[in-house]
């Protein structure tokens, strides 16, 4: 039997915590064959963000069509884009293909990837085409042009009328209660609540949620059992990290799957 084939149009984090490697160690880790089409390639590690290339969108397209014509991609999900063109690829790709979009605007270390240009193409021509969008309340906030008084359901449901379902995204490393909210498809409000791990080395919940999410919703789960799920794997990541010392930063979200080899 041949695996589910998911696509990510994403960035590379040299720390292979975050953006690709994200998101290929987690469809693998799901059963899923992973394919990619870098935007970017960072030079990051656990302290931040050093330096930035950004693909042409010509190149992006040029990965996207190379998969898409040769394998039966059955979801995709689109991570940090990088550039207006970018944006217009992830929103030009086939219709009928399930989408998963994780708006990569601003890291967890401060470093800004997504100008006022980029957020404008993310609320006029991403968010319209995608299946899911799932943002962070800032990412939320920002798309939605909402101040910092609206309520958070506000601000989904204003996300869920640009034409997504949303799952906005509430982790929290010192709560002992996570609480992200999804909006579904028919704009039903819904706040799914999951314990806390208590860690900060979380770099890469981001991705690795939208990307256990993707392959959740492509296996034909409802978006509130696909939320569940990819809350239980990033949740599952983070104990098996927890205890790690590795970089002088935030530290790494586990996307190890057995048991460590050698301790440093
Ligand atoms: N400490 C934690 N314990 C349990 N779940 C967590 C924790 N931190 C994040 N999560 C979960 O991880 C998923 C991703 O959410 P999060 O809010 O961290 O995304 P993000 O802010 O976009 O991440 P990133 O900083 O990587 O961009 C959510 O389901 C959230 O509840
Ligand atoms: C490449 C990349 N994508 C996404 C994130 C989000 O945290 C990051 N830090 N780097």
């Amino acid at each position: 039997m041949n695996p589910l084939v998911a696509l990510t149009v994403a960035g590379t984090d040299s720390g292979g915590a975050a953006g690709v490697a994200a998101d290929l160690a987690t469809f693998a880790a799901l059963g899923a064959h992973g394919t990619c089409a870098v935007t970017a390639v960072t030079a990051q590690d656990t302290t931040g963000v050093r330096a930035v290339v950004q693909l042409s969108a010509d190149h992006v397209q040029a990965q996207v069509d190379a998969v898409l014509n040769d394998l039966p991609v059955a979801v995709a999900k689109a991570g940090m884009l990088g550039a207006v063109a970018v944006a217009g690829v992830v929103a030009d790709l086939p219709p009928g293909l399930p989408l998963v979009v994780d708006p990569v605007l601003r890291t967890s270390s401060g470093a800004v990837l997504a100008d006022d240009a980029l957020v404008t193409a993310y609320r006029d021509h991403v968010l319209p085409r995608c299946t899911v969008v799932t943002p962070n309340l800032a990412e939320a906030r920002r798309l939605a042009g909402a101040g910092s008084e609206e309520p958070p359901v506000d601000v989904a449901l204003a996300l869920h009328a640009l034409g997504p379902a949303v799952v906005l995204t509430g982790g929290d490393p010192e709560a002992d209660w996570c609480r992200d909210l999804v909006v579904d498809d028919r704009g039903r409000a819904h706040v799914l609540e999951h314990a806390g791990v208590p860690t900060t080395n979380d770099h890469g919940t981001g991705c690795t949620f939208s990307a256990a999410l993707a392959v959740h919703l492509a296996r034909g789960e409802p978006l509130p059992t696909a939320t569940r799920a990819a809350q239980a794997f990033v949740a599952a990541a983070l104990r098996r990290s927890a205890g790690w010392r590795l970089g002088r930063g935030r530290g790494l979200v586990a996307h190890t799957f057995v048991p460590p080899t050698q301790e440093v």
